[in-house]
C-alpha cells in the first residue's frame, strides 16, 4: 500500500489532431529519442534508439559520435512518420543533451577524432589532483560554480588534446572543433561541414568548467590554465533562440530554436520558472535542480551553481543542482551484474516482500561520491550485514540509498538557498516505482509529486524552442499545462528517519578513502 493516487493511467499520451508541433530531440547518456509534441505539451509522436556504452577499462566511459549522430537522424525521422506528419507541420525544433560529454571533431571532414569522453568517465581524475596542486578543488569554484571533477568538460578536452597523436597542433590551427552533444547534434542538423553552426547554450557552456558564470563567455584565464585553444570552442548562444535550420532529412528548413542540458530542460519542462522551485529527475543518476532566480548562489555545502537556463536577450536564470552519479543505475547492477532480479520494475516486488532494511545499507560509491562530497577516492560498501540479512532487504536498502543521497542533497539546498522546499516535483524512469516514491516522501518528510507528461526533458526543450519561434507567447501560457498524475505524502515517523539517517551517514563515512593516490 502507498499513499500515491494516480489521476491518468497513460500520462501524455494523445490524439494528435492537425498540429502545429514541435519536434524535440533528447540526445541521452543511454539512448537517442525524438518526441512531438501539440500545443497541449501532450506528446504525439516518440521514436527512440539506444546507442552502444563503450568500456575501454575500468572508469572510462566512451560513445561513438558518428553512431549518436546517426541515431538522431533515424529517430527524428522516425518519430515524424509515427506522427504522420512531414517537416511542413513543425514549427521548431527544441534540442537537449546529457551534459559534459565531450567530443572533438574535424571541422572540414566532420569525423570525431576520438570517441566522446562520457560525463561518468573518469580518466582526468589525476589530472584534476594536479590542477587543483596547492590549491584545491575549488581553484575555479568562485568563475563556474563547479569544483574540479572528472565529471565536467574542460578537463576532458584537455586529456584529449594531450592523448590524441598531433591534435593539439590541429586545433591551435583551427581544424578541430569541441562541443557537448548539444553543438554535435546542432553541427550536424544545419549542414556540418557544409556550413553547420557551431554553437553551444548557456546551460551545456555551464558545465565545461570553462565558462564564466558573470559574463556568460569563456573565461581565458581558464582557457590559460587548463591549455585549451579557445578556437576550438563554440559560440555561447541563449538557450531559446533561431540557431540555423535543419539542413536535411524530414524536418530539412525547421528552424532549430532551442538547446539546454537535459537536466536544466527538466526543469524547464517542469515549470521551475518562479526562484525556489525545484525538481528532480530520477534516471541513471539522479540531479535536483532548483531555480535560485537572476543572480547565481554561491554553494558552501557541495552543490553546483549552474545556468538553469537563459530565453533570448531576456537575463539568465540561475540554478544550484546536487548531481548523484548512481541512483537508477545501482538497480541495473542489482539486475545485470548481481542478477539479484531479473527486469528493474522487479526490485518494487523484491523490496516490498519485507518491513525494512534488515539493517543493511547500499552506498553505489561506484566511481567516488559526487554532490554533497566530490570524493574521487570514495568506492562502494554495503554496510550492516548480519546473516539475518536477505536479498530482499539489500533490494529495499538499493532504493533507500536513492532516497537518502536525495535528503542529503535537499539539506545542502536549503543551508545554501535558505528555501525550505515544501514539495518536490520529479520525473525520470525511477518514478514508476511507487515504493521509492513512498520512501522519499519519508525521508524528506514533505510531499512527492509527479506530472502528467513524464517526459520533462524533452518536453522542456520544446517549450523552449516553441518560445523562441511564438508558438507558446510566454511562460505563462506553459504553466497552465502542468498537471498533476501522482502524489505521495511522508508516513514515516520522525524518530525513525532520524535513525535511518544517521545509518546512512555511518555508512557513508565508510566508503571514503578506499582509493589510495598511488592506485
Ligand atoms: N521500476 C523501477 N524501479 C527502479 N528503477 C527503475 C525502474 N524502472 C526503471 N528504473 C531505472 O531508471 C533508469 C532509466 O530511467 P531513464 O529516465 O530512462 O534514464 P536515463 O534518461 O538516464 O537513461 C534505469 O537506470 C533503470 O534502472
Ligand atoms: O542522459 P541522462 O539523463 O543520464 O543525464 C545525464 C546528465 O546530463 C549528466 O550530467
Amino acid at each position: 500500500m502507498t499513499d500515491t493516487q494516480d489521476f491518468a493511467s497513460t500520462p501524455g499520451a494523445a490524439s494528435h489532431g492537425h498540429g502545429p508541433f514541435i519536434a524535440s530531440i533528447d540526445q541521452g547518456t543511454t539512448s537517442s529519442r525524438c518526441i512531438v509534441f501539440d500545443r497541449d505539451g501532450r506528446i504525439v509522436a516518440v521514436d527512440q534508439k539506444e546507442h552502444e556504452q563503450i568500456f575501454p577499462k575500468p572508469g572510462w566511459v566512451e560513445h561513438d559520435g558518428a553512431e549518436i549522430w546517426a541515431n538522431v537522424q533515424e529517430v527524428t525521422d522516425g518519430a515524424i512518420a509515427k506522427a504522420g506528419i512531414t517537416g511542413a507541420d513543425v514549427k521548431a525544433i527544441g534540442i537537449t543533451n546529457q551534459r559534459e560529454t565531450t567530443l572533438l571533431w574535424d571541422r572540414n571532414t566532420g569525423e570525431p577524432v576520438h570517441n566522446a569522453l562520457v560525463w561518468q568517465d573518469t580518466r582526468t581524475d589525476a589530472l584534476c589532483k594536479e590542477l587543483g596542486r596547492n590549491v584545491g578543488p575549488d581553484r575555479f569554484r568562485r568563475e563556474t560554480g563547479l569544483p574540479l571533477a572528472s565529471y565536467f568538460a574542460g578537463p576532458k578536452i584537455r586529456w584529449l588534446l594531450d592523448n590524441v597523436d598531433g591534435l593539439r597542433a590541429r586545433a591551435e590551427a583551427g581544424e578541430i572543433l569541441f562541443g557537448t552533444m548539444d553543438s554535435w547534434v546542432i553541427w550536424n542538423l544545419t549542414g556540418g561541414p557544409d556550413g553547420g553552426v557551431h554553437v553551444t547554450d548557456v546551460t551545456n557552456a555551464s558545465r565545461t568548467m570553462l565558462m564564466n558564470l558573470a559574463t556568460l563567455d569563456w573565461d581565458e584565464r581558464i582557457l590559460a590554465s587548463m591549455e585549451i585553444p579557445a578556437a576550438v570552442l563554440p559560440k555561447i548562444r541563449s538557450s531559446a533562440e533561431v540557431y540555423g535550420t535543419a539542413a536535411g532529412g524530414a524536418l530539412a528548413g525547421v528552424p532549430v530554436a532551442s538547446a539546454l542540458g537535459d537536466q536544466q530542460a527538466a526543469l524547464f519542462g517542469q515549470t521551475c520558472f518562479a526562484k525556489g522551485e525545484a525538481k528532480s529527475t530520477y534516471g541513471t543518476g539522479t540531479f535536483l535542480l532548483m531555480n535560485t532566480g537572476s543572480a547565481p548562489v554561491n554553494s558552501y555545502n557541495g552543490l553546483l551553481t549552474t545556468v538553469g537556463y537563459r530565453i533570448g536577450d531576456q537575463a539568465p536564470v540561475y540554478a544550484l543542482e546536487g548531481s548523484i552519479a548512481v541512483t537508477g543505475s545501482l538497480v541495473q547492477w542489482m539486475r545485470d551484474q548481481m542478477g539479484l532480479i531479473n527486469s528493474a520494475a522487479e526490485i518494487e516486488t523484491l523490496a516490498s516482500s519485507v518491513e525494512d532494511n534488515g539493517g543493511a545499507y547500499v552506498v553505489p560509491a561506484f566511481s567516488g561520491l559526487f554532490a554533497p562530497y566530490w570524493r574521487a577516492d570514495a568506492r562502494g560498501v554495503i554496510a550492516g550485514l548480519t546473516r539475518y540479512v536477505t536479498k530482499a532487504h539489500i533490494a529495499r536498502a538499493v532504493l533507500e540509498a536513492t532516497a537518502w543521497q536525495t535528503r542529503e542533497i535537499v539539506d545542502a539546498m536549503t543551508k545554501d538557498s535558505g528555501v525550505e522546499l515544501t514539495a518536490l516535483k520529479v520525473d525520470g524512469g525511477m518514478t514508476s516505482n511507487n515504493l521509492l516514491m513512498q520512501t522519499i516522501s519519508d525521508v524528506l518528510d514533505a510531499p512527492v509529486v509527479r506530472p502528467m507528461v513524464a517526459e520533462t526533458t524533452a518536453l522542456g526543450a520544446a517549450y523552449a524552442a516553441g518560445l523562441a519561434v511564438g508558438f507558446w507567447p510566454d511562460t505563462d501560457a506553459l504553466r497552465a499545462n502542468w498537471r498533476r498524475a501522482a502524489e505521495w505524502t511522508p508516513r514515516m515517523e520522525a524518530d525513525v528517519r532520524d535513525r535511518e539517517y544517521k545509518n546512512w551517514l555511518k555508512a557513508v563515512e565508510r566508503t571514503m578513502g578506499w582509493i589510495e593516490d598511488e592506485e
